[in-house]
């Protein structure tokens, strides 16, 4: 089932057009990144997809339907929650479900639950202003899900934490997961690539890219060529050959080529290093990675 379908979603802010013209679709039961630098229009998207700011055009549909109401239907964690840190982690909880419109008997029953769920069972009755930037954001993911909505939407869920509460954060991802369906956005790579079975590359407004992780590869992966010889800095420029070759990085006396016909790059760069005679010590077919494809699309 589709859970949320997005048509030709655009935002214009005065003569600026952040989101252009983009479309993208979110079954039941996947995790979905929006991945882009900063900049690139995530945050824009979630609001929007929130009902805070209002499209320029286009449409957002929730199982098929505009819906009026959504909250029910959305758990949220913002970029930069607020707490009030007087309160407890329980107080927030029995606030934000009461918001949401939980009955009381249900709402303690769900209070610990989602606080067993998070790893915060022993300090739920502590005051918010000891919690560490880790649970913060556990405790943001309990508000998000009190009230078990069927979508989770977070805005850069990991980004702030130092190694250790990140590593917290992504497992206990990988187990909401495996519940809910979320939609999340980082400028992060590699936590898109380890939760995610959808990624969506946004990059000035623009989607450039919208698949699985494997579909991405399959549709964009581009070979390279990497070649290591002594004083690069003097042949590497003579490999530039834009009927062959897409582009060349250096690194050191190693070169990367990246060409557009692997039979093609691999007959030119060796006719090439014949002529000129390299004393090559490496010369290895490779395949862009993800992450060379995202670098790639958002330079
Ligand atoms: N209220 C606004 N008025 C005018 N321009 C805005 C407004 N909000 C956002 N923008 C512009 O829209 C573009 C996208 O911003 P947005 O915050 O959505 O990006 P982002 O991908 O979430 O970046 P970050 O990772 O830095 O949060 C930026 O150029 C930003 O300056």
């Amino acid at each position: 089932m589709i859970m949320l379908q997005v048509n030709h979603l655009r935002k214009q802010y005065a003569d600026k057009e952040v989101i252009k013209d983009i479309d993208f679709q979110i079954n039941q039961d996947e995790c979905a990144a929006l991945l882009g630098p900063n900049g690139a229009g995530k945050t824009t998207i979630i609001k929007m997809l929130l009902g805070i700011t209002k499209p320029s055009g286009g449409e957002i549909l929730f199982e098929g339907h505009r819906q009026d109401k959504i909250r029910h239907f959305i758990g949220y964690l913002p970029q930069h929650p607020t707490f009030y840190p007087w309160m407890t982690g329980k107080e927030l909880l029995a606030f934000m479900g009461g918001l949401s419109g939980i009955d009381k008997p249900a709402l303690s029953h769900r209070m610990s639950e989602m606080l067993e769920l998070v790893g915060l069972s022993k300090d739920g009755d502590k005051r918010i202003v000891t919690y560490s930037g880790g649970m913060k954001q556990r405790l943001g993911i309990a508000q998000a899900l009190i009230h078990e909505p069927k979508l989770l939407i977070m805005d850069e869920p990991v980004s702030a934490l130092d190694p250790l509460g990140r590593r917290d954060m992504l497992e206990l991802l990988k187990m909401i997961k495996k519940q809910t369906t979320i939609l999340f956005s980082t400028h992060i790579l590699h936590d898109a690539e380890e939760l995610c079975n959808k990624i969506f590359i946004l990059n000035q407004g623009q989607l450039l890219v919208n698949g699985s992780i494997d579909q991405i590869l399959l549709q964009n992966q581009q070979p390279i060529f990497i070649i290591q010889a002594p004083h690069a800095n003097e042949w590497a420029p003579q490999l530039v050959n834009p009927a062959v070759v897409e582009s060349i990085t250096q690194n050191e006396n190693l070169v990367k080529v990246r060409v557009n016909h692997i039979d093609q790059g691999r007959s030119w760069l060796l006719d090439t290093i014949h002529r000129l005679k390299l004393p090559i010590q490496k010369f290895e077919l490779v395949q862009e990675s993800l992450e060379d494809i995202f670098m790639r699309m958002v330079k």
